[in-house]
């Protein structure tokens, strides 16, 4: 169990919604995942629907029928502006106060633009919102936003759709030394389960993921990969894992166990 603002969740996989073959797959897979949060784009959706709100509203409402907690985000904004008017529309139509803060900077990256983001995370922290920010993994840009009122931070650990996983694990460990007592979600650029995995073990607490689920082959199967790595990264770090070490450990104590093999043996004649 854990905690995120006012709400204690089991799973620890929040789930993108964007992109999925159909809308029954996507059904499938968020069923599969066990997800406890979807995350879902209201400017990509609208957008899609080009012009026809009404499709738009179709696929909110399916969203919604799923009863899994919904995470509006602010995907494809680039300006403060864009961002904030974004996050008060998915207010009204998910009628929740949270948030996925993105503020694109970098056209080729999709780097978030910390500056703008930091700036609106202020400004919708003081309209009530609760926000949970997608950035870098720079600590000073991580303190900033804990000073604008987020009680969350969601580093990246890769460029978004990159599915390179875990490019700097040590900055990532840094951050999580650095954020000891905040929740922490990777978010982006996650691949595979193993980089799933890989990111639990060094003690973030979830990871938010959506090209790697909807991107797959099969997502439904993929998807549910993913809720079981996820979960096995958190059983694991919670077990203490072993830091590698320079020198090789027997692990199987050998003194001793010939002794007690060998002396009947050489007694009684055989070999
Ligand atoms: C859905 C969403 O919020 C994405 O913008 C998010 O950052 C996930 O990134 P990946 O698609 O790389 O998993």
């Amino acid at each position: 169990m854990f905690t995120l603002y006012d709400t204690t969740l089991s799973s620890r996989l929040l789930l993108g919604t964007a992109r999925y073959p159909s809308p029954a797959i996507l059904e499938e897979a968020v069923r599969r995942s066990g997800a406890g949060i979807l995350t879902v784009s209201l400017r990509r959706e609208l957008a899609g629907a080009k012009g026809d709100k009404s499709r738009g509203g179709a696929f909110f409402e399916m969203i919604k029928a799923l009863g899994v907690r919904v995470l509006p985000n602010t995907a494809g904004c680039h300006s403060v502006q864009e961002a904030v008017l974004t996050a008060k529309m998915a207010r009204e139509v998910f009628a929740t106060d949270w948030v996925k803060l993105e503020v694109i900077g970098h056209h080729d990256t999709l780097q978030p633009d910390v500056f703008a983001l930091v700036e609106a995370a202020r400004i919708l922290t003081a309209e009530g919102f609760k926000v949970f920010p997608y950035t870098t993994e720079d600590l000073v840009v991580g303190e900033k936003l804990l000073e604008a009122g987020c009680k969350v931070l969601m580093p990246w650990c890769a460029p978004i759709g990159s599915a390179m996983g875990p490019v700097n694990p040590a900055a990532l460990k840094a951050y999580r030394a650095a954020f000891s007592d905040v929740p922490l979600i990777v978010d982006a650029g996650i691949g595979r389960p193993s980089h799933a995995t890989a990111v639990m073990e060094l003690g973030f607490d979830a990871v938010l993921l959506n090209t790697a689920v909807s991107g797959a082959g099969d997502p439904a199967a993929m998807a549910q990969a993913f809720g079981q790595a996820i979960a096995a990264g958190r059983t694991a770090y919670l077990a203490d894992p072993l830091e590698p070490r320079d020198m090789a450990v027997p692990s199987t104590p050998v003194i001793g166990k010939a002794v007690f093999d060998m002396a009947p043996a050489a007694a009684s004649g055989r070999a």
